[in-house]
């Protein structure tokens, strides 16, 4: 027998109906009953859509107003004491406190594995304890089986909870510890959702594909011992990376049924059939969660034919939840959309990706001569996307081939560039900047609408963004910054942006992934061989340039971000691809100095997030993406600044490879931490120049100036001034003006503050 589900199911809705209520309920133009109602809509859609499709189950518990790993701190009754709630407060309202932090710094944010999800981080004190504190995930079972459906509830598993969680509050503990409070409220969610007629519940325990310390390890198979008395039937839920050395631990927990990622871990598929006890459910996640390819039924099919010689019973499934691929490919049959329709034949969004799951079940089930027709459309799609001219472009294979050894060197090292650098620029000591975007207001993005939709013309949408760059540049001289942006008000997105406009890559009109909360982004798809027509920032930097004697930075996506945050070919290896862009982001780069720009940017926010899941494909990785970096940053004189940033992450442990990307300056989120970060740059002495966040851009909190010149001293003691610049953590694009003058007004205080204190020291 053949059984089909998935993971879970993009929650945003297909025209982001969830992103629309959501912002209209928080500026109070949408009341709570109408809020829920939208949700309860999408979800009965999204169940439809899966019933339809022939799945034998519905996915109930992937649905949430902002991230469900927060829905899951309010299931179990741990949202942080911090936050003061009283019990009377309403359970969507602290939903969205614990998101947006009205009145209390909001939970940290973090990106969901190697992913570009955020979701929410739990805290963990030694006193935290659980309680089962919400009915939400019981009434949309109610809900689920009022319309027929039969249901799988999906649950995050409590050691990839607490894993993903950290531990606050003043003494050192063991997050850990909390193991044996958290299992009895898991056994009693359990027992009362096999009550209500949930058939199977997912646990997803994600972390088993991680480089887990041994008692982490250890503790899996008494917890799992506990869950199993609760009575329900429990599919482990395991994506992201090969299970490795935690194989066997897997197959052995005491649940009914195993999931794994057969595309992230292709070489363990038989291996797990081997080691599952006949008695447990192998369910194979088959198709690929991550990307938007169309499947291989042969491939898959020839994964799936010797399993199913093995078991009785074999589940399918995407590799993971759908929750990081867009909706529908219905939504690109209007004109904005860059897949054309022979494109079109080469993809499968989500709603497409259930279609597939039904394919291969008919398959298996009824022989491949039932499917005859639909199989033979595939492979004519696939044979198509492997033989199209479009794919391939000689030229860029060539000039691969021709790179020297020394493509990747900047000409000096860094000493002497510094100072011609600094005879060049002339800036003060702590000089002030800031990460690139500026607030991408309504009037922006609905001027950008209007032009897109053609109701205004190419001209008019020029002299609006050339008028917001205008202003930008005006407030950063009255606040008195040393080195300016033209603010990013031309760009829809810091990837989408440059999608559009390389060759090798398509954007969608409607291919939206949430990114957080109500914010999505629409990764722009390589599909070939990756180079860049023509220069795509030159004139808006040059324009900036214009109005102001300061120093322009021109404004860059890295090669190692442009690639992590889109859909990247399958069909070859993603070193490959770095490199192709970096060759199109070197030749900007070359074009804005030519161009009389003297300082370049160049964002790398997802090399770290970029890094193999687990240690072993570290070195490799690593190798090649600073290389991807320094290919885009080295085609420029000693005199030319690279400056480079990063954000959303953890970089003690690859600071070296960071160290040899080589940039001139590196700008990094440092202040939520209180600039904890650091330490570890100053340890490693840290060779170049570096400014260090001093306020947070996720909250419109404004940091006053006392604040910020603690956070510099505090910076001081680790880097030496000379090397120290002063900014944000982040680009400004979702905060107002109001907020962004006021705050950067404080940070230019603190700088001044800071320079006459090392001035009076000297
Ligand atoms: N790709 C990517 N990944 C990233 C980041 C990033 O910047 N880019 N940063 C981090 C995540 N942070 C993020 C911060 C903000 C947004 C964000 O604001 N997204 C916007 C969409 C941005 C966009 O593409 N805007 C387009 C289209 C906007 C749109 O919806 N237009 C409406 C009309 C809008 C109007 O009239 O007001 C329409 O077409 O219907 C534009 O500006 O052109 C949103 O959700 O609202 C996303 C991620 C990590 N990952
Ligand atoms: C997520 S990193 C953002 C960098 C970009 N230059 C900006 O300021 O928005
Ligand atoms: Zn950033």
């Amino acid at each position: 027998m053949i059984h089909t589900h998935i993971l879970g199911f993009p929650r945003i809705g297909a025209q982001r109906e969830l992103k629309f209520a959501l912002e209209a309920h928080w500026r109070g133009e949408l009341d709570r009953p109408a809020l829920e109602a939208i949700g309860r809509d999408l979800r009965a859609r999204h169940w439809a859509l899966q019933r339809d499709a022939g799945l034998d189950c519905v996915s109930v518990g992937d649905f949430a107003f902002y991230d469900h790993v927060a829905g899951h701190i309010q299931l179990l009754g741990c949202e942080p004491p911090r936050f003061g709630f009283s019990g009377r407060e309403d359970e969507l309202e602290r939903h969205f406190t614990l998101a947006r932090g009205v009145g209390h710094p909001a939970l940290e944010m973090t990106k969901w594995f190697d992913t570009n999800y955020h979701y929410l981080v739990p805290e963990f004190l030694p006193e935290t304890r659980f309680r089962l504190a919400s009915g939400r995930l019981f009434a949309e079972v109610a809900e689920a089986r009022a319309l027929g459906h039969r249901v799988k509830v999906t649950l995050l598993g409590p050691l990839s909870f607490l894993w993903l969680g950290k531990e606050r509050g003043g003494q050192p503990f063991d997050r850990l510890a909390l193991l044996e409070h958290l299992l009895p409220v898991y056994g009693q969610i359990l027992q009362r959702l096999k009550a209500e007629g949930a058939e199977w519940v997912q646990v997803d325990e994600p972390i088993l594909g991680l480089d887990l310390p041994g008692p982490w390890r250890a503790a899996f198979e008494a917890a799992y011992i506990a869950l199993a008395s609760a009575g329900a039937r429990l599919m482990l839920a395991t994506y992201f990376s090969p299970l490795a050395d935690q194989l066997q631990l897997a197959c052995r927990l005491p649940v009914d049924g195993l999931h794994i990622d057969a595309v992230r871990a292709p070489d363990e598929v038989l291996r797990v059939a081997d080691w599952l006890p006949a008695h447990k459910q192998l369910s194979v996640g088959i198709i690929d969660g991550r990307n938007i390819w169309r499947c291989d039924p042969d491939r898959a099919l020839a994964t799936l034919k010797p399993l199913r010689e093995r078991r009785d019973t074999l589940w399918l499934a995407p590799s993971c939840s759908l929750l990081h691929v867009p909706v529908s490919l219905a939504g690109e049959a209007g004109a904005h959309s860059g897949i054309d329709s022979e494109l079109s034949h080469w993809l499968a969004f989500a709603t497409e990706k259930l279609d597939e799951l039904a394919l291969l079940k008919r398959a298996l089930t009824d022989g491949e001569d039932s499917v005859r027709n639909e199989l033979a459309i595939a492979r004519q799609h696939l044979a198509d996307r492997r033989a199209s001219p479009r794919v391939s472009n000689p030229a860029v294979a060539a000039r691969l081939r021709s790179l020297g050894p020394d493509a990747d060197r900047r000409a000096a090292p860094f000493p002497q560039r510094q100072a011609r650098q600094r005879a060049r620029f002339g800036l003060p000591p702590l000089p002030t900047t800031t990460i690139g975007s500026f607030p991408q207001t309504r009037e922006i993005r609905a001027t950008r609408a209007a032009h897109k939709r053609g109701e205004i013309g190419g001209g008019a949408y020029q002299a609006a963004m050339e008028a917001e760059i205008t202003l930008a540049v005006r407030k950063q001289e009255a606040l008195g910054l040393d080195v300016l942006v033209h603010g990013e008000a031309e760009r829809n997105d810091m990837v989408e942006y440059f999608g559009e406009r390389l060759d090798g890559y398509a954007f969608s009109a409607n291919g939206w992934v949430q990114s957080y909360g109500s914010r999505c982004v629409k990764p722009p798809i390589i599909f070939g061989d990756v180079s860049r027509p023509r220069p795509m920032t030159v004139a808006w930097t040059c324009f900036a340039q214009s109005l102001t004697p300061r120093p322009m930075k021109g404004m860059l996506t890295g090669p190692v971000t442009l690639l992590q945050w889109s859909f990247v070919r399958d069909d070859q290896p993603r070193a490959d691809t770095a490199l192709q862009i970096a060759l199109a982001i070197r030749d900007e780069v070359a074009d804005l100095e030519q161009a009389g720009i003297g300082i370049i940017q160049i964002d790398e926010p997802a090399i770290r997030e970029g890094l193999p899941l687990r240690r072993a494909g570290w070195r490799d990785y690593l190798a090649w993406a600073s290389r991807a970096f320094r290919i885009a940053a080295s085609a420029v004189g000693d005199d030319t600044q690279i400056h480079t940033h990063m954000c959303y992450s953890e970089f003690n442990d690859i600071l070296p490879e960071i160290a040899a990307m080589d940039a001139d300056v590196i700008t990094i989120e440092t202040s939520r931490s209180g600039m904890e970060l650091l330490g570890a740059f100053g340890e490693f002495r840290y060779p170049n120049e570096i400014g260090p966040g001093v306020y947070d851009i996720h909250s419109p909190r404004v940091p006053d100036t006392g604040e910020m010149v603690a956070l510099l001293h505090k910076a001081r003691r680790v880097i030496p001034a000379i090397n120290l610049w002063v900014n944000p953590d982040c680009g400004l694009k979702t905060r107002g003006w109001p907020e962004t003058e006021a705050a950067l007004r404080n940070m230019v205080a603190a700088a001044q503050e800071v320079r006459r204190q090392v001035a009076a020291e000297a």
